[in-house]
């Protein structure tokens, strides 16, 4: 081979190789291109995915085309396993968790498918758990690998407002959830313990027609569209009055007062307001946002529908977006909400009327006296009060407190509308709680006929209330002796309030604490018909009111109440005029149809059915009604049953209850003052009759040696003329030994005379010596005791006088006889009489002298004589006759039967009332 073609070869395999060289590197490019191209492809693949979201994507048809290509697929599965790993700790486990956790906050009705509780009445009362959730319907996660399904469920009650917002096209859908959601709540509870209020900005009826049924039974108010701001003003009041009676002892809600007593004292009220998607008027808007910022510590809920407002207060949402899908604020943006579907209609209905039907035969469920009393008898301490149920609401009971916050009752309504009754039912309570020594009742009945009287041993029955110390029937006529109640309960007060000095305390709650050995039960006291004691404006009004005054005021704090009974309290002048007593009765308690008990915008009592009444802490203003129906508590098997039981188990020791009734005359051998007396007193005292007083003790004379103490009966009617004569000598005789005294029983009418014969046997059966005479001997009587009686006051008797009492039965029908004078010593037989009256007393010798005439007594003693007669019993005489015999004071009395008016000049500044005893068939 040449050089040449040697040469060529070299530069042809040069060029070989250039060329070689250069594919090489064209080759390496474009593979470095491609790469990048895919890389590019990818990175901006991935990038879609991203932005998109891989579960979006997956569903987008032009990304489908891309899961076939090979090249891009494994960013597919690296973004669909990194999206389920970010899903590991929800797929499976994050609904079922959710499903367990609202399985337990929803319990029942408040979480489980309709068909398990829809149409059965709730049972629970609201005072142990609440459920913290409710549920609407169920939710998905939109984007969770796995489409399941969780429960979606919003707090309500004490916890959150609910809102709704809606699109046209899903308004109806919404109702029914909202609709599904009350009926969740008035199911779960005992009918009552919710209470609805539906109002619609656009229509009068229509939202939520099959609750309607409930609106029979009080559960459900359909409000005026027009009149929203009502409906908003009666809430304001309602938290209003919840701040003030109910939470005040410093607990924030309702909810914690339930917490903490277990009791739910109020139902919950739940508003739906359905709006039109405009914003209320700005007053209206104001008044909601306050009752939803203070409205879910006072049982308020607020269930809104397309009402914007904006809340400062918990608040779940759910809301529809455009796209139709449906979110809550509880599972939050990235779940769409499937709301349950709708109840059926006819079920719901039916299941509204059921749940009606069960509360308005619970209402109706007659509750009985029974049901008032505790399973435990007498455990209650009244130290800071008293507390009792006296009826039922809805089938909860309504209890009446008295102590330092209300400490006074008045009760009224009209004749027949159960006054009588209602406290027969609120002594029941109070009695079967409080043991006696908690609490002692005084007992007045202004009433015809003896309603209280059973409170007393009787001959049927012979148990009485341990708890009554004091019971007055038949005072209609006695009105003293209300104010006799009364005087007793000042001085009660006084005596009770110098203890509580003493122990340098204020109240009856500290005195208890700083004497736990001491007595001191509150006491009660209850007048029926009280009006009476006020019916005249004469002297007793006027003391009774100064005493009433006294003791409304200062009794709280001394453990004293009033109950004040009356049929119109509207006629009661004198309590009407003295707003400082009738501020003192906080508590007022309207029975059907009574006015002026209660404020006078409050008009509850006009609406109250029979056997019902409103108890009202507030002094009578409208948002303190309560309405209770009272049960019976005077037919046989309800009072007197408890009271047997109550009086079998009363200590030994404790006394009877003092009857006092109008209508009886005491007997004297029954009253504690005679029995009391004996031989030996260094005073002799003539019982003359029964005082008014709570005590019921005697109307004694002490007979002392000294001028004026001779005694008259005045006036024409012979029984208790008789009476009083002969209750003197027996009661005198009580206090000698026989023989040890002298009696003189001069009778001197024919009407006299078997009770003066009578009287002179039990004398004389008693061991004394008794001289009787007649017209014939009175004379001659006269003539001795003077004569006897001059001997001593010229000094040559010196043995001690021995009693004598002097019994001149109608004296003044010997007045023609004594009026003749003796020839001899120029003096009469009344002369003479005056002479032994003025005296007789001081050697022991004294006049009980029966007058049937005050005139005739007058006309007989004039020249100062009268001032011989030191006591007096006046009968059928009129005041204005009596002042000359009461050093001139002003006397006002007008006869009644059986009562007389008994002065002792040495004793009395103001004469008083007496009943002549019983001593017929002796003592
Ligand atoms: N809650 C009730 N349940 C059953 N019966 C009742 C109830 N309240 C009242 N009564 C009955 O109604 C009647 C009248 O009641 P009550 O005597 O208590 O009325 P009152 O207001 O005291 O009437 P009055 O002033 O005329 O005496 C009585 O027969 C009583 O038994």
């Amino acid at each position: 081979m040449n050089k040449r073609t040697e040469r060529r070869k070299k530069i042809e395999h040069a060029f070989e190789e250039f060329r070689e060289t250069v594919g090489l590197a064209l080759g390496a490019a474009a593979r470095d291109h491609s790469r990048a191209a895919v890389a590019h492809a990818r990175s901006m693949f991935e990038l879609w995915i991203r932005q998109t979201g891989v579960t979006t994507a997956v569903d987008d048809p032009a990304f489908r085309r891309c899961l076939d290509n090979p090249l891009l697929k494994p960013v597919i599965q690296q973004a669909l396993d990194e999206y389920q790993g970010i899903f590991t700790g929800w797929t499976g486990q994050g609904p079922l968790e959710l499903h367990r956790l609202v399985t337990e906050a929803a319990p029942g009705p408040a979480g489980e498918p309709w068909q398990t509780w829809l149409g059965h009445a709730g049972q629970r009362d609201g005072s142990g758990d609440v459920p913290g959730l409710w549920r609407v319907g169920s939710a998905v996660i939109d984007r969770a690998p796995e489409r399941e399904e969780f429960p979606a469920a919003v707090p309500l009650l004490d916890e959150s407002h609910l809102s709704f917002s809606s699109t046209p096209e899903t308004r109806a859908q919404i109702e029914g959830t909202v609709e599904g959601l009350l009926l969740r709540l008035i199911s779960y509870f005992q009918p009552g313990t919710v209470q609805l209020h539906v109002w619609d900005v656009a229509q009068l009826t229509g939202a939520l027609p099959g609750l309607y049924p409930l609106a029979r039974a009080g559960l459900l108010t359909v409000h005026d569209p027009a009149r929203l701001h009502e409906l908003l003003d009666e809430f304001a009041e309602h938290i209003r009055r919840i701040h003030t009676s109910v939470l005040v002892d410093g607990r924030p809600s309702l909810r914690a007062v339930a917490d903490a007593t277990g009791k739910r004292s109020e139902p919950w009220r739940v508003a739906v307001l359905f709006g039109n998607r405009t914003a209320l008027e700005e007053q209206l808007q104001q008044k909601l946002q306050r009752i939803a910022r203070n409205g879910l510590a006072c049982g308020i809920q607020l269930i809104l529908v397309d009402l914007p407002i904006t809340v400062n207060s918990p608040l779940e949402t759910i809301r529809v977006g455009k796209d139709g899908v449906i979110r809550g604020s509880m599972t939050g943006p990235h779940a769409s909400v499937t709301l349950d579907p709708q109840l059926p209609r006819e079920q719901v209905t039916r299941a509204c009327g059921a749940i009606s039907e069960a509360l308005l035969e619970r209402r109706s469920r007659v509750c009985t006296f029974d049901d008032l009393l505790p399973e435990v008898r007498w455990t209650g301490t009244s130290a800071s009060g008293l507390e009792a149920p006296i009826g039922y609401h809805d089938g909860e009971p309504v209890s009446m407190i008295i102590g330092d916050a209300s400490p006074h009752v008045l009760v009224g309504g009209p004749s027949g509308s159960g006054k009588t009754n209602f406290l027969y039912a609120m002594l029941g309570a109070l009695v079967s709680r409080y043991s006696p020594d908690e609490l002692e009742l005084y007992l007045l009945d202004f009433k015809e006929g003896v309603s209280f009287a059973q409170f007393t041993p009787g001959r049927k029955d012979p148990s009485w209330l341990p708890h009554a110390r004091l019971v007055g029937v038949n005072v209609n006529a006695d009105r003293e002796f209300g104010l006799a109640l009364l005087k007793f309960l000042a001085d009660e007060m006084r005596r009770r309030a110098d203890a509580a000095k003493h122990h340098e305390v204020t109240k009856l709650e500290e005195l208890r604490a700083e004497d736990p050995s001491g007595r001191w039960p509150r006491i009660v006291a209850v007048i029926d018909e009280f009006q009476y004691l006020f019916a005249e404006r004469d002297a007793v009004t006027s003391r009774a009111v100064g005493l009433l005054e006294d003791v409304a005021r200062r009794g709280r704090s001394q453990g004293i109440h009033l109950v004040l009974s009356s049929q119109d309290v509207s006629g009661i002048e004198a309590f009407w005029g003295k707003p400082a007593i009738f501020e003192q009765f906080v508590l007022r308690v309207a029975l059907p149809k009574a006015r002026r008990v209660l404020a006078e915008t409050n008009m509850a009592a006009m609406e109250v059915p029979r056997r019902h009444a409103v108890i009202n802490h507030d002094s009578g203003v409208r948002h303190g009604n309560e309405i209770a129906r009272v049960p019976d508590a005077t037919s046989k098997g309800t009072f007197d049953a408890l009271q047997l039981e109550l009086w079998q188990r009363r200590t030994e020791n404790l006394p009877e209850p003092l009857l006092f009734d109008g209508e009886k005359v005491p007997r004297l051998s029954t009253v504690d003052d005679f029995a009391e007396l004996g031989p030996g007193a260094v005073v002799p005292t003539a019982l003359l009759g029964q005082v008014i007083d709570v005590s019921g003790s005697a109307a004694k004379v002490r007979l002392l040696r000294s001028p004026g103490r001779n005694i008259a009966a005045i006036g024409s009617v012979a029984r208790d003329a008789t009476s009083v004569l002969g209750a003197a000598a027996l009661s005198l005789s009580r206090q000698h030994d026989p023989g040890d005294a002298d009696f003189t029983v001069a009778y001197l009418t024919e009407d006299a005379t078997e009770s003066a014969k009578a009287l002179a046997d039990e004398l004389t059966a008693a061991g004394h010596g008794v001289d009787v005479i007649d017209l014939d001997g009175i004379r001659a009587k006269l003539d001795g005791l003077a004569e006897g009686l001059n001997t001593r006051l010229s000094g040559t008797c010196a043995e001690t006088p021995r009693p004598h009492y002097v019994l001149l039965y109608a004296i003044d029908a010997a007045y023609p006889l004594l009026e003749q004078k003796n020839p001899a010593t120029r003096q009469s037989g009344l002369d003479t009489m005056k002479f032994v009256l003025k005296h007789g007393p001081e050697f022991g010798t004294h006049v009980i002298g029966w007058w049937r005439s005050a005139q005739r007594l007058k006309s007989s003693l004039i020249g100062g004589a009268l001032d011989d007669i030191g006591s007096w019993v006046a009968l059928d005489v009129h005041g204005q006759e009596l002042s000359s015999l009461a050093a001139g004071q002003i006397i006002s009395w007008a006869p009644r039967p059986r009562r007389g008016l008994f002065f002792d000049r040495f004793e009395h500044a103001k004469p008083e009332v007496v009943i002549p005893f019983d001593i017929t068939g002796g003592q």
